[in-house]
């Protein structure tokens, strides 16, 4: 297997306030992969970028990019980066062309109009290249911070909440967006609040909480392993409780009688709807509709993280 672009060796982080929001963290991010770090608030997602991007010192531990220290080897592991942090922070009055062709400067770069251009377009801001920052909606500026991280061509793309406080539309432009980078071969790498995102995206899916990584996995895996799904049924006649004949623990009536609800794992071959709906007609319930649902990775995190509570 390739080695990984990013290695993140026992990396514990202790604020001076005292408080330890990281806490031996050990993670490997592999080459071309949309990787989604998921978590509460405050559960050390940001830190976790910043430690790795060398915003913040390491309390222990070492980070390599692209086989470089990010310590000792700080500038040409930084140039492997692009980082759009969570803080829309843009200077005002700077054009957007000149802010994103900037950027490439500061990484040593030469200038390259053709470049800037086509990441421009990528991200639907041509027509905004001459507009000032201040004139730009948050969208849009979130757009020319990406513009930015990627301005001097880095292999790795870190997008802390890129899509936060962005409407549903944009969003969805923001995730082809994502897409497209990583048909490019970009590793990107991505925190969210919006679980229904990693879902989307994610080739695998990290939960952080309270400064440790409790689980990291491939996200079909994931959702093959800790999925479920339900199968309800619309019962015709409201029942006030469940025949004796129907008590079972994957069984449960709705508090109005009104429907049925047998939960099973997707994995467990010995689900047996056929069984159920015989047991459903000798016990003459009479049921009017039904559907299945699948758990989502929203209810897999959710779980994930009351467990560990
Ligand atoms: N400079 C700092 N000094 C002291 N404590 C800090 C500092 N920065 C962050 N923290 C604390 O570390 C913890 C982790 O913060 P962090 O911003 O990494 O969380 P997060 O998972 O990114 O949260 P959110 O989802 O709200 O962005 C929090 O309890 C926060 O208060």
């Amino acid at each position: 297997m390739a080695s990984p672009i990013i290695s993140i060796r026992n990396v514990s982080k202790t604020y001076t306030s005292g408080f330890q929001a990281l806490d031996n963290i050990n993670l490997d991010i592999h080459r071309g992969e949309i990787f989604a770090l998921l978590g509460p608030n405050g559960a050390g997602k940001t830190t976790l970028i910043n430690s790795i991007c060398g915003l913040v010192n390491l309390t222990a531990g070492q980070v390599t990019i692209d086989g470089f220290d990010n310590v000792r080897q700080y500038r040409q592991a930084r140039r492997c980066i692009g980082l759009v942090p969570q803080e829309l922070t843009a200077e005002a009055f700077e054009k957007v062309w000149n802010t994103v062709s900037y950027s490439r400067g500061l990484f040593g770069k030469r200038p390259n109009p053709a470049l800037i251009e086509k990441i421009l377009k990528s991200l639907s801001l041509w027509d905004k290249r001459n507009n000032r920052m201040l004139t730009l909606s948050g969208g849009m500026k979130r757009r020319v911070l990406i513009a930015k991280a990627l301005s001097h061509e880095p292999p790795v793309l870190f997008l802390d909440e890129p899509t936060a406080g962005v409407d549903v539309e944009l969003r969805k432009g923001m995730w082809d967006v994502i897409r497209g980078l990583k048909q490019e071969g970009v590793t990107i790498i991505l925190t969210t609040h919006y679980i229904e995102e990693a879902e989307e995206m994610a080739d695998r899916v990290g939960v952080i909480r309270q400064g440790r990584l409790i689980l990291v996995e491939d996200k079909h895996t994931l959702m093959r392993s800790f999925g479920k799904k339900q199968l309800t049924l619309e019962l015709k006649q409201a029942l006030t409780r469940l025949p004796d004949t129907l008590q079972d623990p994957h069984i449960a009536l709705s508090a109005d009688g009104r429907q049925l609800v047998y939960t099973y794992d997707t994995k467990d071959d010995t689900a047996d709807i056929a069984a159920l709906i015989d047991r459903l007609y000798r016990a003459g319930v009479v049921y009017t509709d039904l559907h299945t649902r699948q758990s989502s990775l929203e209810d897999i995190f959710v779980d994930l993280i009351k467990e560990t509570t």
